[in-house]
């Protein structure tokens, strides 16, 4: 191993950090670490994260190649350094051929219990396509806020400043980046005439078919990716309840919304999901948005450090408390009403199996086919999974239920 170089060190010092603290976010990881060297520029930072993006995408088979075992690596900077410098030769040389004795987990860099879950639900083959998908890194998209601007005109804009884009085929509104670039100093973010959103997320809000006028929860609004959404959906007129148990996330709304010129939001912290506060409401809205909290299984390209934090367990956990929130959400909404539940997972316990639970015990609601999506019809099962190797966004699953 030749002497490791100080950005070397440090991509292991901060992989070891993510590694051992999954409570802490990697942006927040490596703003922090950022703020500590301020001697980096932005291609200095850029090219660390970079590397530690790429070293937590194939770290069981970085390991694997390192030291012919297909275990992961001890969580110490000293153990990953070997492991960032192959990282390092990647992207300037691309990523070592497959090697015969490497299994499809250790190929495609998932633990042993995600791959077989994903072999089991989808088949090995779309499993495969879906790792492969997975191990790519993620584009931008924007989502044209149609109330302030249309699809080609800011795309014009963007080309202005030298920012090429294409429309996305998945959502009307959607355009993707042809390179990554920072847009959140750019005139079309900050004049709140595109919104940064990955395409399969854009899928999510029409769902709720929402109409000018209407009353519309967000259950779990968090920083209100979906809530503005719906807002420009109802061309901002009628009301949204956003709501959160974590009032820090809602917070972040503020400025979104701002941004956006959207004024008929109302936010809200609740306790829990049959927080006495709800009962106002209950038997009262045009439809309602249960964005549950997840695995995040979908957005592996995003967050791999996901890969390596989550345990088997853990899924079971979410499954039970996303059945809570979507009994809970399910109160509020009226008769012939929509109710919307979403994740960002690609699981069968978060997903399937969590809606049929409910459809079980709630004899009120019915399952409704999703139709008139275009392109995306093929994905309807009669659930929306949208999959990133069909659609090169996030992995994302919705069931659409009506109140009888
Ligand atoms: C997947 S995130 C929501 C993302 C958001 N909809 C967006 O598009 O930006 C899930 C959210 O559910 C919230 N949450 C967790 N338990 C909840 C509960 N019992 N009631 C309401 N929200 C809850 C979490 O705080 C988190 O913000």
């Amino acid at each position: 191993m030749s002497m490791p170089s100080a950005h070397t060190q440090l991509v292991a010092q901060l992989a070891e950090q993510i590694l051992n603290h999954p409570e802490r976010a990697v942006d927040g990881i490596l703003r922090r670490s950022f703020k500590e060297h301020p001697q980096m520029g932005s291609g200095d930072r850029r090219r660390v994260s970079d590397r530690l993006y790429l070293l937590l995408r194939h770290l069981r088979r970085f390991n694997g190649l390192h030291t012919g075992q297909p275990y992961l690596p001890a969580c110490e900077a000293r153990a990953l350094l070997p492991l960032v410098q192959m990282a390092e030769q990647a992207l300037s040389e691309g990523l070592p051929p497959r090697q015969p004795q490497e299994s499809d987990g250790l190929y495609y860099s998932l633990p042993d219990w995600l791959w077989q879950a994903w072999c089991e639900q989808y088949g090995q083959d779309a499993a495969q396509m879906l790792a492969a998908a997975m191990l790519e890194q993620a584009p931008v998209d924007l989502r044209v806020n149609r109330q302030r601007a249309s699809r080609e005109g800011v795309a014009q804009r963007l080309l202005e400043s030298g920012v090429e884009s294409a429309p996305l085929a998945i959502s009307a509104d959607g355009l993707r980046l042809t390179k990554r670039h920072l847009l959140r100093d750019h005139p079309v973010f900050l004049e709140g005439l595109a919104e940064i959103q990955d395409g399969g997320s854009q899928c999510i809000a029409p769902l709720l078919q929402p109409v000018a006028g209407q009353l519309l929860v967000d259950f779990c609004a968090g920083g209100g990716g979906k809530t503005v959404h719906l807002a420009a959906l109802m061309q901002n007129k009628g009301r949204i309840l956003a709501l959160d148990t974590q009032e820090h996330r809602l917070k972040r709304l503020a400025p979104r919304l701002k941004r956006n010129q959207i004024k008929m939001v109302q936010s809200h912290t609740i306790r829990h999901e049959r927080d006495p506060w709800l009962s106002r409401w209950y038997g009262k809205a045009d439809g309602v948005l249960v964005d549950a909290p997840c695995s995040g299984s979908g957005t592996l390209r995003r967050h791999p450090e996901i890969k390596w934090q989550l345990e088997p367990g853990q899924v079971g956990s979410l499954a039970i408390q996303q059945g809570a929130l979507l009994e809970g959400a399910a109160h509020l909404v009226k008769r012939g009403g929509r109710l919307v539940y979403a994740t960002c997972s690609l699981l069968a316990q978060e997903n399937e199996e969590v809606v049929e639970a409910f459809l079980r015990t709630n004899r009120g609601f019915r399952l409704e086919e999703i139709q008139g999506l275009g392109d995306l019809q093929r994905l309807a099962t009669p659930y929306l999974k949208v999959m990133p190797q069909q659609a090169q966004t996030d992995g994302f699953f919705s069931a659409v239920l009506i109140r009888t």
